[in-house]
C-alpha cells in the first residue's frame, strides 16, 4: 500500500488503529501523518510508532490520500471546516465517529468528497479490531477496496448499509467496555474465591476469547455451545440460572438500547 495515511486527531482510537496497521508489514510508519490540538499527545504517540506529527490539521489535510477524522463528534465540524480547503481533490475521508453522517461530512465540506463511514473498536491494536464501514457513492468499489484492505491490516470489516450505522456502536464499537466490566467482574469474583490478581486475570480473559473463538470458528449456535457446557446438575447449570434471575441478558439488551439513544442524540 502506498497511500498516506492521515489522522485528524490521535486520541485512544485513532492509537489503536495506528498501532494495529504498523504491525502489517503493508504499512511503513513514514505513510502515516497524524495531528492532535496537544503537543503532549503528539509527543507519546511520536515515541510509540515513529510516525510523523504535527500540531496543524491542515498540514494533515493537505498530505493525505486517506485522511481520518478521528476526533469526537462534536469536533467533526470545525475539524472539516478547517480542512476542507487543504485537501486533494481525490482524497478519501474516513470518519470513526458515532452518529455522524455521510451526509453530514458532505455538507460541511461543501463538496461531495468521497466519504468512507466507519466504526471501528480498539481491540484494533492488537490485530483483532472490529469494524463495520459503508461508502458514499463517489466512492468506486476499488477505493472502498483499499480501505477495507487498510481496516484489514488490524482486523475484520464488515460491510453493511449506512441505515444500520447506529447500531454498530452498541454491539461492537462500545461492547468490548461491557467484556472489560465482565472479566474483571470474573477475575474479582476469582480472587475473592483464592486466585491470585494475574491468575484470575488470565484465567478469565482466555475463557472470553476461547468462547468468542468457538463462537466464530464452529458455526454453532451460542445456546448450544452453553449447553455443552452445562452438566446436568452441575456448577454451570447453578450459575446460569443465577444469571437469568439477575437478568444478565436483559441487562446486557437494555444497555445496548441505552448505547443506540445515545448515538442517536451524537448525530442531533
Ligand atoms: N474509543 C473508542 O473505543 C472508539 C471511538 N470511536 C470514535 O473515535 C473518535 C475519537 O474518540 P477517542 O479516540 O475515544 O477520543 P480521544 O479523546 O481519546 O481522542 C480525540 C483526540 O482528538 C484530539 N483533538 C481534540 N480537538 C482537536 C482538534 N481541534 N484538532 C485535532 N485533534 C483534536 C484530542 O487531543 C484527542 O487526542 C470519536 O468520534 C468516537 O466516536 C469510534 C469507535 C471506538
Ligand atoms: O463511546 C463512544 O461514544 C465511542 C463510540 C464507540 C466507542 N466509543
Amino acid at each position: 500500500m502506498e497511500q498516506t495515511i492521515g489522522f485528524i486527531g490521535c486520541g485512544k482510537m485513532a492509537q489503536a488503529m495506528i498501532g494495529g496497521m504498523l504491525q502489517d508489514e503493508q504499512i511503513k510508519p513514514n505513510q502515516i501523518i497524524a495531528s492532535s490540538s496537544t503537543e503532549k499527545t503528539l509527543q507519546k504517540v511520536t515515541d510509540k510508532f515513529e510516525i510523523r506529527t504535527t500540531l496543524d490539521n491542515q498540514e494533515v489535510a493537505a498530505e493525505s490520500d486517506i485522511l481520518f477524522l478521528a476526533v469526537s463528534p462534536k469536533l467533526y465540524k470545525n475539524v472539516i471546516q478547517e480542512a476542507r480547503t487543504s485537501v486533494k481533490s481525490s482524497v478519501i475521508i474516513v470518519t470513526i465517529a458515532a452518529g455522524v453522517s455521510i451526509e453530514h461530512v458532505q455538507h460541511t465540506f461543501q463538496s461531495n468528497v468521497k466519504v468512507v463511514r466507519t466504526m471501528p473498536n480498539t481491540p484494533s491494536l492488537v490485530q483483532e479490531g472490529m469494524s463495520a464501514m459503508c461508502a458514499s457513492d463517489e466512492v468506486t468499489s476499488e477505493e472502498l477496496g483499499t480501505v477495507q484492505t487498510l481496516f484489514e491490516t488490524f482486523g475484520k470489516v464488515e460491510l453493511i448499509n449506512e441505515e444500520q450505522m447506529d447500531a454498530i456502536p452498541a454491539i461492537s464499537g462500545s461492547s468490548p467496555a461491557y467484556v472489560y466490566m465482565m472479566i474483571e467482574a470474573m477475575a474479582d469474583g476469582g480472587v475473592r474465591q483464592g486466585l491470585t490478581r494475574d491468575q484470575a486475570y488470565r484465567l478469565a480473559s482466555q475463557a472470553v476469547a476461547g468462547a468468542a473463538k468457538m463462537v466464530l470458528e464452529t458455526g454453532m449456535h451460542p445456546g448450544e455451545l452453553k449447553d455443552q457446557v452445562t452438566s446436568p446438575g452441575g456448577s454451570t447449570i447453578t450459575a446460569v440460572s443465577e444469571l437469568e434471575k439477575q437478568q444478565f441478558r436483559g441487562a446486557v439488551q437494555s444497555a445496548m438500547e441505552q448505547c443506540s439513544l445515545r448515538v442517536k442524540e451524537l448525530s442531533e
